[in-house]
């Protein structure tokens, strides 16, 4: 197990504490044990070596006598900081992108996943050459036409990944395309979709499995939940349809971390552009965690980012059941539990509301030629009353607002609640 130092620069932008202990968290996910953390305050970092000079003296001293082999920075350093830190130290260099890039890399598995992870590490890994190149070339060191050589080999390197950054690209377009008729063929049929989002490790997932579990009464799991950071890197949809219902789309996908590297929510737009054509967005949060308020910010910046801040929202908080009180301060529509499934119901009637609209009671006149809207009805909606006449069905049914338009050629009066 690689031992490692994290080291945080306390600019004033965020609570250093929490942001400290979540690059741990983070770091341990990948099975690296953190030995020390040091944290500077400063105005700016330092362009040459992102700390002060003294710090770097400080660390140096600190990674003989620990016996370090990773240290681990809690921000997303230059190409040059890499480089120069790496000739100081001695070390191998980590930055926070590259933490959490490594970490997607081993949870993918879709193949999806795979390619965008692997498009967001070529991305990352491109303006990065000439350090990884310098590192390279100082360990062959001494032939004497090392420079010419290694420069010949960063240009050949550079090539090389810049087609594959373009082989991926077209890759993830194909699967893009792919979804985005899928998606036009589920618009068409009218079906809503829902979109579970939020921060790693919130109960997301969990939700899906609840909802399937409660509802549909499916209680084989159908999504991985785990207690692991980046659990799910792909998205997953379920159709969901209660007896005496309409139906929905519910999606899982993959969770936020807060400065998520942007090559990452860049090359996961395959992915994430899901939740921009959804139709409701659940934004789960962790009532347990004094955290809640932190990840829905970053959440909210997420979403802003891919322009789906404007979709129609609800914000739930799971772990109902591990709970204090006060975290029901929290701005919230519900408070579920996974678990005992307190409440589920309520999450699953405001779901309705905010896709179907209120309901409603009509009356309908259902002629005898069209038995098949009959049939309909007693699936997808509630049936008072039925009469039956010389030309047909009349039925007094409570369905949603939004279900109406589907039956409208029936529609005789409403009945005013
Ligand atoms: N007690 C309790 N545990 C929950 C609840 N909801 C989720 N969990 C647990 O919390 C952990 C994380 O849940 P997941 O559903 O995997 O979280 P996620 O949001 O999908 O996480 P990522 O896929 O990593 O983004 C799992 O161990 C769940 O069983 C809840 O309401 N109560
Ligand atoms: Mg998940």
């Amino acid at each position: 197990m690689d031992r490692a130092l994290l080291v945080g620069l306390d600019l004033g932008e965020y609570d250093m504490k929490t942001s400290m202990n979540e690059l741990s968290g983070l770091a341990e996910s990948l099975e690296i044990q953190v030995i020390d953390q040091f944290v500077q305050k400063a105005d700016l970092p330092n362009g040459r070596t992102y700390i002060g000079s003294g710090k770097v003296e400080e660390l140096k001293k600190a990674i003989q006598v620990l016996d370090i082999d990773i240290v681990i920075f809690n921000d997303e350093l230059s190409p040059a900081q890499i480089r120069n830190l790496e000739k100081e130290l001695s070390i191998q260099i980590m930055d926070r992108s590259f933490l959490i890039l490594q970490i997607f890399s081993k949870r993918a598995q879709t193949k999806e996943a795979v390619l965008e992870v692997s498009l967001a590490q070529q991305r990352y890994m491109l303006p990065r050459l000439i350090g990884l190149s310098s590192s390279l070339s100082r360990q062959g060191g001494g032939s004497f036409n090392a420079k010419g050589a290694g420069e010949t080999q960063l240009e050949l390197d550079r090539r090389k990944i810049a087609s594959n950054i373009s082989q991926l690209e077209r890759e993830l377009d194909k699967i893009k395309r792919e979804k985005d008729t899928a998606r036009k063929r589920r618009q068409n049929n009218e079906i809503p979709v829902v979109s579970l989002v939020g921060y790693t490790n919130v109960g997301k997932s969990a939700t899906l499995n609840a909802i399937l579990d409660y509802i549909l009464k499916v209680s084989d799991k159908n999504v991985v939940e785990k207690n692991m950071l980046f659990a799910t890197l792909s998205t997953f949809s379920r159709r969901i349809k209660p007896p005496k219902k309409p139906a929905f789309i519910l999606t899982d996908t993959v969770g936020f971390v807060s400065r998520l590297p942007h090559d990452l929510v860049r090359s996961f737009e395959s992915t994430l552009s899901e939740v921009k054509h959804a139709d409701l967005i659940l934004y789960v949060m962790d009532g347990s965690s004094s955290l809640a308020p932190l990840q829905i910010e970053t959440t909210t910046e997420v979403l802003k980012g891919l322009e789906a801040d404007q979709v129609p929202h609800l914000y739930v908080l799971t772990h109902k059941d591990m709970m204090f009180t006060d975290h029901l301060s929290y701005h919230h529509d519900v408070a579920i539990s996974n678990k005992t499934y307190e409440n589920l119901d309520v999450l699953i009637d405001k779901i309705y509301q905010k896709t179907y609209g209120k309901k409603i009671i009509v009356t309908l006149h259902i002629p005898f030629t069209d038995h098949g809207v009959l049939h309909q009805l007693e699936n997808d909606t509630m049936i008072l009353s039925k009469v039956y006449n010389d030309t047909g069905t009349q039925v007094l049914v409570e369905l949603y607002e939004k279900q109406l338009s589907q039956f409208m050629t029936y529609f005789k009066h409403e009945q005013i609640l």
